[in-house]
């Protein structure tokens, strides 16, 4: 993948809090801004658009200079090209949903051809399925609905980057189930960075390609959002929610009985048949609860995924008679949470091979 750069290094001290961060965007996907309330998160997207001023800035997207303070540059926030959806859509009521997109479509940074920008306008229509909505007066539309229009509507100006902050946290869970697809859809259509601010773990494992923890304005961990999930001494590794990712695609479906086989860069697991096609990108959140250990292959289990793995590192878990045990199935990482008698009684150790069994109904795919 061609990594251009997209670097940001934000610094912005405020009485009680600085906020000091440094990250390089990959070209294209989903950057998810992590972290409790308070932590920054906001304050970056805020300073990227130019809403804010950091004391010290270098933003540079794409090719293109938005602010470096050494060099003295600040483009004002209106020659920004960005595109910003917030937890609210604020839709014109006023006007129908294609006159919404069109007028945001105006806007379009200036030097794009009135064609480019109408094939703009075209696009984001059709990425976010919006054709049976264009006559739809504002008010008449869902909360999922709306924030769909506002997705557009960011897209139809043409921006290089996307921010969104805490696009889901107005709507009620059926809302954002609903909405969910469409932001993977955007995820992997998409040819520019997108920068997401969430605090919702599902939203990380269902849409980050990249995470960053945000801690008191500084990063506390960054990279791809597997590896980051998987540090079992960091700082996502939370209570219940403890889980390792696999990125994988549908390698075939048994349809006697309804399972569909997933394959992943380290093998593969069978889970209930998601009724997607072969081939479709799948994503799996495999709780460490739901992974056990065995140091033997098990012969004459229930359990369908049965996977090689090494001991990674083993560390002390929130209660003192658990452990999470940090495994590599080939280069994917997994967790397990197991007891610590379990880990004194199989002896295990770092480098020790063993076998990671996965219920196949523990896994569902999106
Ligand atoms: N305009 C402002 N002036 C001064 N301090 C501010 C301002 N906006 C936010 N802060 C403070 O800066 C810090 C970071 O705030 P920010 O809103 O970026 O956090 P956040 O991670 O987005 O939080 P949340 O998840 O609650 O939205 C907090 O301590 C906040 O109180």
């Amino acid at each position: 993948m061609n990594m251009t750069p997209h670097q940001i290094r934000l610094r912005l001290p405020r009485p009680g809090f600085t906020l000091d961060v440094d990250l390089a965007l990959p070209a294209r996907g989903i950057t998810v801004l992590f972290g409790t309330s308070g932590s920054g998160k906001t304050t970056v997207l805020r300073c990227v658009a130019g809403l804010e001023q950091a004391a010290q800035a270098h933003i540079h997207i794409n090719g293109q200079v938005w602010q470096d303070d050494a060099e003295g540059i600040t483009l004002p926030a209106w020659r920004r090209p960005v595109g910003y959806v917030f937890q609210e859509a604020s839709l014109f009521d006023h006007l129908d949903v294609r006159a919404n997109l069109a007028y945001a479509q105006k806007r379009a940074r200036r030097g794009a051809g009135q064609g480019e920008s109408l094939l703009a306008l075209e696009n984001a229509i059709a990425l976010l399925g919006l054709e049976p909505l264009l006559h739809r007066r504002t008010q008449a539309l869902s909360g999922g609905e709306r924030q769909r229009v506002a997705i557009a509507r960011a897209l139809a100006t043409q921006p290089e980057l996307l921010l969104l902050d805490e696009p889901l946290a107005s709507l009620d869970p059926a809302r954002r189930q609903d909405i969910l697809p469409w932001l993977e859809r955007l995820r992997d259509e998409l040819h520019i960075p997108m920068l997401y601010v969430t605090h919702a773990m599902e939203e990380v494992t269902r849409l980050a390609d990249t995470l960053v923890v945000l801690e008191q304005g500084q990063v506390r961990a960054s990279g791809p959002t597997a590896r980051v999930l998987a540090q079992v001494d960091g700082p996502v590794r939370v209570g219940e929610d403890a889980a390792a990712l696999l990125d994988g695609h549908v390698l075939a479906i048994d349809t006697t009985w309804h399972l569909a086989l997933i394959a992943f860069d380290g093998g593969s697991v069978w889970i209930s048949d998601p009724g997607l096609p072969q081939g479709h990108r799948v994503r799996l959140r495999v709780l460490a609860r739901d992974v056990s250990i065995a140091t033997q292959p098990p012969g004459y289990t229930s359990i369908q995924n049965v996977l090689p793995c090494v001991v990674v590192t083993i560390a002390p878990d929130t209660h003192p008679s658990q452990a999470v045990v940090q495994l590599s199935c080939g280069a994917t990482p997994l967790l397990a949470r197991v007891t610590q008698r379990a880990v004194d009684t199989l002896g295990l150790s770092v480098g020790q091979s063993v076998w990671a069994q996965v219920k196949a109904l523990a896994l569902v795919g999106s």
